[in-house]
């Protein structure tokens, strides 16, 4: 129970604490009505049972005001109740959401692949969306349907134990029944979320990837396994209200049979003659009443589980272990790779025993086949991944101890798949450096050769941009990225293949923005085309992650190994022409 509300508060107990109270508050004032019930019922029954005595007026205005006075108090507590209660789920979910986005900024890029990206959107929509209705209906339900049958049996006890006890008794059985349903509920609820996560990943795929569908005439096929993760979950769907729907009416029926034990015992009671009328009437009013909002939280207690797994999938994400480090590197020392072994998958090394050094402020070419390595070399530079075996370390500090944050700080990276946001032209050039000026962001779009293609969009630098580039060509994306990357001005640049893709116009523009941007840096560039290299101070060749071959382009055109191959190929396909 404990840890189902430490789930459901973020870890924070206390932060439910402000509607829980308010909701005891609510539970207390909810139950005045009835006390005030059976006072005047009490007034009116020794009025009607004895003619001899008169009506007691004052006691009935007495009990009308306190029902007046209570219904302004109610109000107050049902309004407080309602502020908190929402005000707590709305500012656990708000700040719940950004604090595990900025989490998952601190976890290696390891994490999201063996995640997928449909289910921690849902995570972080879906999931927090179902926690917020918990705490803002389910958990003041809870609190007030608990307190409300503990106060009366606290006031009813006293006047008969008996009746107390007939009255009550059957509500253990049908609390038992939950519990012994409960690994079958969360079983269900842990179905149905895992069928919502993978219908919604098997959406997203299809939206985004609608442009190889087309292309590739699999509509049918996608279509089929959208078709199919929907089947999934509308079956999971069925299964969890069709199982669970006649166990929590079960649990219902079991509770409020304790109204019926309550008659059949008063009634033994009342021949025997233990029990006078009034008592027994008194039991039959209060009994009316509590059973309601116990019926009200059995009937969410499936949505309560349900947001327990949910829940449980956020403190998961919490669990996991962040990126430790805190020094900052000296970012114009050299980069050190001792005997560096690293796999994305446990066992399956793709870097082995890797061993160079690149100098600071020199151009340091990474060549090989494709899959030997390269890219993974460059995130490892990078730290988006933690090395398994040896070291890599940037200016004699070891990148295992380095703030992630700050060591991003001295590295740009160029990609060759280059993401933009649905933001302008100007915002996502921004990104390079937040703080930049108009003037610094059109001085960098410039010398990336990408300000004369903006000043003729409609809106130049405000231009909006689609979701991830989608309305410039890849050129001009490979462009806008650079100029990012100016702005930021880092003393480390990360290029991978930047011009592979490019026409020549294209990637002589290009190649005259890297220039800018490489000028007295310490650049790590990946090219399959050799020739865009030859000027480097050191290539390193790779193969089946392993450093087969280190050199200048003059040295190691001489020996025989894979870059003398791969330039012949690379010269020859050169001349290479469609006939
Ligand atoms: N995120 C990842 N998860 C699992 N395996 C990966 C991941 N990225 C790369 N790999 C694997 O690691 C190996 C090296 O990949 P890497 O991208 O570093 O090679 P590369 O030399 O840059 O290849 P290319 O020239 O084709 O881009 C490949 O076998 C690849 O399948």
């Amino acid at each position: 129970m404990n840890r189902y509300f430490t789930n459901i508060s973020g870890g924070n107990i206390r932060n439910l604490w402000p509607s829980a109270f308010a909701a005891v508050l609510d539970g207390i004032v909810k139950v005045i009505p009835a006390a005030l019930l059976v006072d005047l019922f009490n007034t009116y029954y020794v009025f009607i049972a004895d003619p001899n005595k008169a009506l007691d007026v004052s006691r009935l205005w007495i009990d009308c005001i306190i029902l007046f006075v209570w219904l302004l108090v109610s109000y107050a507590t049902f309004a407080l109740l309602y502020d908190k209660s929402y005000r707590a789920a709305y500012t656990l979910a708000a700040d719940g959401r950004l604090k595990l986005a900025e989490y998952l900024r601190h976890l290696s890029l390891g994490y999201f692949g063996k995640r997928d990206p449909g289910d921690l959107t849902n995570l972080l929509l879906g999931d927090y969306a179902q926690v917020e209705h918990t705490i803002s209906h389910n958990v003041p339900q809870l609190i007030t349907a608990i307190m409300l049958p503990i106060l009366a049996l606290v006031g009813l006890v006293f006047l008969d134990w008996r009746m107390s006890l007939a009255m009550f008794m059957a509500i253990p059985l049908g609390v038992l029944l939950l519990w012994l349903t409960d690994k079958l509920q969360a079983q269900l609820s842990r179905n149905h979320v895992q069928a919502k996560n993978e219908a919604a990943s098997r959406l997203q795929e299809y939206l985004t990837g609608i442009r190889e569908i087309k292309a590739h005439n699999l509509g049918g096929k996608r279509f089929e396994r959208l078709r199919l993760s929907f089947d999934r979950l509308m079956r999971a769907s069925i299964r969890l209200e069709g199982i669970m729907g006649p166990v929590i009416m079960g649990a219902m029926l079991l509770t409020r049979s304790g109204m019926t034990i309550m008659i059949v015992v008063g009634s033994y009671l009342l021949a025997s003659g233990t029990l006078t009328l009034p008592v027994f009437l008194l039991f039959l009013l209060v009994g009316s009443r509590i059973f309601e909002p116990l019926t009200l939280v059995l009937m969410s207690y499936g949505e309560i589980r349900y947001s327990a797994y949910s829940a449980q999938r956020i403190m998961d994400v919490h669990r996991e272990q962040p990126m430790q480090g805190t020094y900052s590197i000296k970012p114009y020392g050299s980069i050190v790779f001792d005997r560096v072994t690293f796999g994305y998958e446990a066992h399956s090394p793709v870097l082995k025993d890797l061993s160079f050094t690149i100098e600071p402020r020199t151009i340091t070419a990474l060549v090989g086949p494709s899959g030997s390595g390269k890219s993974t070399v460059t995130r490892l530079i990078a730290r988006f991944w933690d090395v398994d075996q040896g070291s890599i370390s940037i200016g004699g500090q070891a990148l295992r101890d380095a703030d992630p944050e700050k060591l991003f700080k001295h590295i740009s990276m160029v990609f060759q798949d280059v993401y933009l946001f649905q933001d302008t032209i100007g915002n996502n050039i921004r990104i390079g450096n937040m703080e930049a000026t108009q003037e610094a962001v059109e001085e960098a779009a410039k010398r990336a050769c990408c300000h004369e293609f903006i000043s003729q969009l409609p809106q130049g630098y405000d231009t909006p941009v689609g979701e991830g580039g989608s309305t410039l060509s890849g050129g001009e994306k490979q462009r806008l990225s650079i100029a990012r990357a100016l702005l930021k001005d880092a003393p480390i640049v990360l290029l991978d293949e930047a011009t592979a893709s490019l026409d020549p116009e294209n990637e002589s523009a290009v190649q005259q923005a890297i220039n800018e941007l490489v000028a007295n840096k310490t650049l790590i560039i990946i090219a399959h085309r050799l020739k865009t290299i030859q000027n480097a101070d050191s290539i390193l060749v790779l193969d089946e992650g392993r450093l087969v071959q280190k050199g200048t382009h003059s040295e190691l055109i001489l020996q025989d190994g894979i870059y003398a191959n791969l330039w012949n190929l690379q010269q020859d396909s050169d001349g290479w022409q469609v006939k």
